[in-house]
C-alpha cells in the first residue's frame, strides 16, 4: 500500500500468506501485532492496544507480548480457537543493512501444538484428516507433540457415517482437516461440529490428490513406494495421510523429522464404540465434569511415565478383539503380579523415565536445551535395569518386548561425556559442553578463567603502583573493562592511564595492558559460546540419527508401563484374571463396578453375578426400585468386558468373557440440549444407532429406554426394541435391559432368550433398605415414594403421594382419592385420573378378551383408548 513504511509493508506481505491466522511479528524482544490482529489480540488477551506510526495519516493499531512470555499468550489464543502464525527475524538485526529479513516459521493451530502450556496436563493433541466419499473413508491421525502418525480406511461399510463418527470419537482430535465431499454432507458436518470440540478446516481436493499424496508420503517416511509402508492398496488412507502431511508442511515449515513412522491399523481389529458409549461408560472422563476423576482411566492409571499414561488411554479407547493378543497381555500382567518384589523394582525403574517421546520430538524440533539432553540420558540410564527386571518375568510377551528394547547406550554415553552436568536453560549462554569433551572449548575456557585472574592481579598491581587503595577494575557492557579512580585520588593517577569517561565522583581509565587482557577475555568468551553452540548442534544431529531407535524403546516402555499399571491396580483391588475366549458367553461371578467401588469403602460394595450367552440368556431384564443399583450393575458388565478386552484383570471373583465386537449403551437421560435435540430425540437416535449397527457379537446395554415420553408410548417402544434385539434373525446379541416398566417382565414368558432379574430390597417400618443384590425374578414394586422420602421430599408430599398411589392401585376407575387437608386456594383435589365418563368405554373394557390378546394388542388397545378419552 502506497505510503506505508517498509516494515509495515513487510508485515502485510507476510500476513498475506496466512490470512486466517493472527501474525506474531518478531521485533527484538517482543512479538508485535498490528491492524485487525492487534484489535483481536488486545481484546482476547486483555492487553493494551496502542498505535504505531505506519506512514499513513492514522496510526496502525498495535499491541505486543514479550517473547519470553509468548507461550502463555499463544496458548490462550489457541484455546479460544484462533490460529497463530509465528514470524521470526531470520537475520541478525545488528548485521542487517536496512530492513531485517523475516519469515513465518510455524503456524500453530489447535491440532499442531507441540509443547508448552497447551500440552500441560493433556495426554494427547491429535490432528486428524478425513477423506470421505459417501461410502468409504480414509483417515490420518498425528500427535504432533510425539510424532506418532496413524492411518486407516474403511471401505463399503454398512453405515460409513456412524463408523466415521466412532473413529473420531476414539481420538477426539483438537483439529480436523476434511475434504469438500464431507463438508457438503450436512448431517455429518453437523454431527462433527456439535459432538466434537474440534477446529475443522475444509481443504480443497488437491490436498487429497492420490499421486501427490504418494509423493509426499514417500518423501516424509523415506520409502520408495507405498508397499514399504503396507498401504499400497489403501487408496483412502493414502489420500488422507497425504493431505495431513501437506497441511503439516505448510503450517509447520520447520522439519517434521520426528514424524518418521506411519502406522497402519485396521478399524475392525478393535472393539467399536460410539461416542455416547464412551461417555456413558465414563471410560476416560467423568460424564458430568468431563475430567478424569471418576472415570475408569482414573482407577486403572497407575502408570509411572507420561508415555504409559497416553498408551493406557489409547488402550482403553481401543479394546482388542483378538483372543490371542488379549491373553498375551493378561499373561504378562499375571507375571508381574506374581512377584511383588519385581513389581516394586519395575515401578522404580519406570518412575525415573521421562517422556522420551516428547523429549525426542523437542530435540527434532530444535527447541531443546542441555537439560533435555540430561533428561534423555537419565532416562536411558534406567533401561539396563528395566531390561534386567523384564528378563526375570515369566511372560512371552514381556520377553518379546525385552528383546526389542534397545538400551541406547551409545546415546547415553555420548550425552554423558559431552553435556555439562548443570547446563543453563539457554543454549546460547555457554557452559553447555562438559570439560574434557572438546579441547578447543577447554582452551578458551582456560583463557576466560585465567583472564579474570589476570584482571584481579592487575588490579592489585595497579593499587600498589599508584598507592590508590580504592582503585577498582570494573566491567560493563558498553565500555568493557576500565579502571575506576575516585575524584579524591586523581592526583595519583599515572600518565599511562587513558581517560575513558568522567562521572560525578570518579574518573574511568584504561591502559594498553588492560586492553590487551580484555580483548583476550572477550574473544575467548564469545568464541567459547559459539563453539559450544556448534558442538551442541553436532551432538543433537548425532542423537537425531537414532530417533527411530529412541521411539521404539519409548513405545516398548509405554507398553510395559501399562501392563505394570494393570498389575498394580489388580493387586491393590483384588482383580482376577478373566478367561477370555472367542465364544458367546459372558459369565461374571461376584463382579464389581471398578469406579463405584473405588468411590466407597470397598467392603460396602455388593458384588453381583451375571450369566449371558447368545441363547437362553441373551437378554436380561433387570427391574428394581429406583436407586437399587440397576444402572451400576449393567454398566459394570460392560466395563468388566471392556477391561478384559484391553488385557486387564477384572473386579470379580471369576470371569469368563467371550469377546464382543462392539459395546452399545443407551443410558439414562444424557440429554444433549447443546445439540438442539430434546432428551427423547437423543434417546431415540441412540437407540436407532444400536438397532442399525448391533450384531450377534455385540453387547448391548439399555438403561430405561422409553422413559423420555409418555408411559404407553415409552412402554411400547421399549417392548418392540427388546423384541427386535432378541430376534436372532435380526440381531440376537447379548443385552442387559434395565427398566421401570414392570410390564416388560412378561417378555420372559414370550421370548426364549429373555430372563428376568431384579434387585433385592428389604422393607422395614422406616422405609426400604437397599440390599443391592441381583436375584432371578421380577420386582413387584418400584418404591419410588420411599426413594423420594430418602431424598428428603417434605413429609406432607410423601404422605399425600402414598394416598394417591393407594387410590390408583385399588380403585377400579383409578381415581385419585380426595385430599384430607384443607387448602382452599387450590382447585378441588378430586381429579379423575383419566377423566372419562363414558359408560360405553367402561363396558368395552370389561368385555375385552384380555387373556386371548398379546401384550402388544393390549397396549395398542390401551393406547387407542387413551387417545379417545383425551
Ligand atoms: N452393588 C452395589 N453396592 C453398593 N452400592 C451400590 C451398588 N450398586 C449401586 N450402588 C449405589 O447406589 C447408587 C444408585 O445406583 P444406580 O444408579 O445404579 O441405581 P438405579 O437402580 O439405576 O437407580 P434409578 O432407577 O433411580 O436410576 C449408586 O450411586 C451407588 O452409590
Amino acid at each position: 500500500m502506497a505510503g506505508l513504511t517498509p516494515m509495515m509493508q513487510q508485515y502485510l506481505e507476510i500476513h498475506e500468506q496466512v490470512k486466517d491466522a493472527i501474525l506474531f511479528f518478531r521485533l527484538g524482544d517482543f512479538y508485535e501485532m498490528f491492524f485487525d490482529d492487534a484489535i483481536t489480540a488486545s481484546r482476547e488477551l486483555e492487553i493494551t492496544l496502542t498505535g504505531k506510526d505506519c506512514g499513513l495519516e492514522e496510526r496502525a493499531p498495535m499491541c505486543g507480548v514479550p517473547y519470553h512470555a509468548s507461550e502463555n499468550y499463544i496458548a490462550k489464543l489457541i484455546e479460544k480457537g484462533y490460529k497463530v502464525a509465528i514470524c521470526e527475524q531470520v537475520e541478525d538485526p545488528k548485521q542487517a543493512k536496512g530492513l531485517v529479513k523475516r519469515e513465518i516459521v510455524r503456524v500453530i493451530s489447535p491440532g499442531t501444538v507441540n509443547d508448552g502450556k497447551l500440552l500441560q496436563g493433556k495426554n494427547n493433541n491429535f490432528l486428524m484428516s478425513i477423506y470421505y466419499n459417501m461410502t468409504d473413508f480414509g483417515i490420518g491421525i498425528v500427535d504432533v507433540s510425539t510424532g506418532e502418525f496413524r492411518t486407516s480406511q474403511v471401505i463399503r461399510a454398512k453405515n460409513p457415517k456412524e463408523k466415521l463418527l466412532d473413529e473420531i470419537a476414539k481420538y477426539k482430535p483438537s483439529e480436523m482437516i476434511v475434504n469438500t465431499v464431507l463438508f457438503k454432507d450436512k448431517w455429518l458436518m453437523e454431527n462433527i461440529e456439535k459432538r466434537f470440540d474440534s477446529y475443522v478446516n475444509i481443504l480443497q481436493n488437491k490436498y487429497f490428490n492420490l499421486e501427490s499424496s504418494k509423493d509426499i508420503i514417500k518423501e516424509q517416511f523415506s520409502v520408495y513406494s507405498m508397499t514399504g509402508l503396507g498401504i499400497e492398496a489403501d487408496e483412502y488412507s493414502i489420500r488422507a495421510s497425504g493431505a495431513l502431511l501437506t497441511y503439516l508442511q505448510e503450517t509447520q515449515m520447520r522439519a517434521l523429522s520426528h514424524i518418521d513412522k506411519l502406522q497402519r491399523y485396521v478399524v475392525d481389529e478393535y472393539m467399536a464404540m460410539d461416542l455416547s458409549t464412551r461417555r456413558n461408560l465414563e471410560l476416560t472422563e467423568n460424564m458430568r465434569t468431563n475430567d478424569k476423576k471418576g472415570s475408569l482411566l482414573e482407577v486403572l492409571d497407575k502408570t509411572q511415565t507420561s508415555m504409559g499414561g497416553r498408551k493406557l488411554k489409547d488402550w482403553i479407547h481401543q479394546p482388542i478383539i483378538d483372543v490371542e493378543n488379549i491373553n498375551y497381555r493378561l499373561d504378562a500382567v499375571g507375571a508381574i503380579l506374581e512377584d511383588v518384589s519385581l513389581q516394586l523394582k519395575l515401578e522404580k525403574d519406570l518412575k525415573n523415565i521421562y517422556d522420551l517421546e516428547r523429549l525426542i520430538s523437542k530435540i527434532s524440533f530444535g527447541n531443546c536445551n542441555g537439560r533435555d539432553f540430561l533428561s534423555l540420558k537419565n532416562s536411558l540410564s534406567m533401561i539396563p535395569s528395566l531390561k534386567e527386571t523384564l528378563s526375570s518375568l515369566d511372560s512371552d510377551y514381556l520377553q518379546k518386548l525385552n528383546t526389542q528394547l534397545d538400551t541406547l547406550e551409545d546415546i547415553r554415553d555420548l550425552i554423558e561425556k559431552s553435556i555439562h552436568p548443570e547446563p543453563p536453560i539457554s543454549v546460547k549462554e555457554g557452559n553447555i559442553i562438559r570439560s574434557g569433551y572438546n579441547e578447543e572449548v577447554d582452551y578458551y575456557r582456560e583463557i576466560n578463567v585465567s583472564g579474570k585472574d589476570f584482571i584481579l592481579n592487575l588490579e592489585n598491581a595497579e593499587k600498589e603502583k599508584t598507592g590508590i587503595k580504592s582503585l577498582k577494575i570494573k566491567f560493563n557492557k558498553v565500555f568493557g573493562y576500565y579502571i575506576e579512580v575516585t575524584k579524591t585520588n586523581l592526583d595519583l593517577v599515572p600518565e599511562n592511564y587513558i581517560r575513558k569517561q568522567t562521572l560525578a565522583n570518579a574518573e574511568r581509565y584504561y591502559t594498553e595492558e588492560l586492553k590487551d587482557i580484555e580483548s583476550k577475555i572477550l574473544n575467548a568468551e564469545e568464541k567459547v559460546i559459539d563453539l559450544e553452540y556448534d558442538i551442541f548442534q553436532e551432538i543433537r544431529n548425532i542423537v537425531l540419527e537414532s530417533v527411530q531407535r529412541v521411539k521404539k524403546s519409548a513405545e516398548i516402555i509405554s507398553i510395559v508401563d501399562v501392563l505394570f499399571s494393570f498389575a498394580k491396580v489388580s493387586y491393590e483391588n483384588n482383580y482376577v484374571k478373566p478367561i477370555v475366549y472367542s465364544g458367546d458367553e459372558i459369565l461374571i461371578y461376584e463382579g464389581r463396578h471398578p469406579v463405584v467401588e473405588n468411590m466407597m469403602d470397598k467392603k460396602d460394595f455388593v458384588p453381583n453375578s451375571v450369566s449371558l450367552d447368545c441363547n437362553d440368556n441373551r437378554m436380561l431384564l433387570i427391574t428394581g426400585p429406583n436407586m437399587a443399583g440397576k444402572s451400576t450393575f449393567i454398566r459394570q458388565v460392560a466395563i468388566i468386558t471392556l477391561m478384559a478386552q484391553i488385557g486387564c484383570y477384572v473386579p470379580a471373583e471369576k470371569a469368563k468373557i467371550g469377546v464382543v465386537d462392539r459395546i452399545f449403551t443407551r443410558v439414562g437421560a444424557s440429554d444433549d440440549l447443546a445439540l438442539g435435540q430434546s432428551t427423547f430425540m437423543v434417546e431415540m437416535s441412540e437407540v436407532s444407532n444400536i438397532l442399525k449397527n448391533a450384531t450377534h457379537n455385540s453387547l448391548i446395554i439399555l438403561d430405561e429406554i422409553g422413559r423420555g415420553t409418555s408411559t404407553f408410548d415409552g412402554l411400547s417402544i421399549a417392548w418392540s426394541v427388546a423384541e427386535y434385539i432378541h430376534d436372532k434373525e435380526i440381531i440376537g446379541g447379548k443385552a442387559l435391559f434395565a427398566t421401570h416398566y414392570h410390564e416388560l417382565t412378561q417378555l420372559e414368558a414370550l421370548l426364549e432368550g429373555v430372563k428376568n432379574y431384579c434387585i433385592k430390597v428389604q422393607e422395614n417400618q422406616d422405609g426400604v433398605i437397599f440390599l443391592r443384590k441381583i436375584i432371578p425374578g421380577s420386582a413387584d414394586q418400584s418404591y419410588g415414594i420411599e426413594v423420594a422420602k430418602l431424598a428428603g421430599l417434605p413429609e406432607q408430599v410423601i404422605t399425600r403421594a402414598r394416598e394417591i398411589l393407594m387410590g390408583l392401585e385399588s380403585s377400579e376407575d383409578a381415581k385419585v382419592p380426595p385430599r384430607k387437608t384443607k387448602e382452599p386456594q387450590h382447585p378441588k383435589a378430586e381429579v379423575n385420573l383419566f377423566n372419562y365418563q363414558d359408560k360405553q368405554i367402561i363396558e368395552d373394557l370389561k368385555a375385552l378378551p384380555i387373556e386371548d390378546m398379546s401384550p402388544i394388542e393390549v397396549m395398542n388397545y390401551v393406547y387407542n383408548l387413551r387417545k379417545k378419552i383425551n
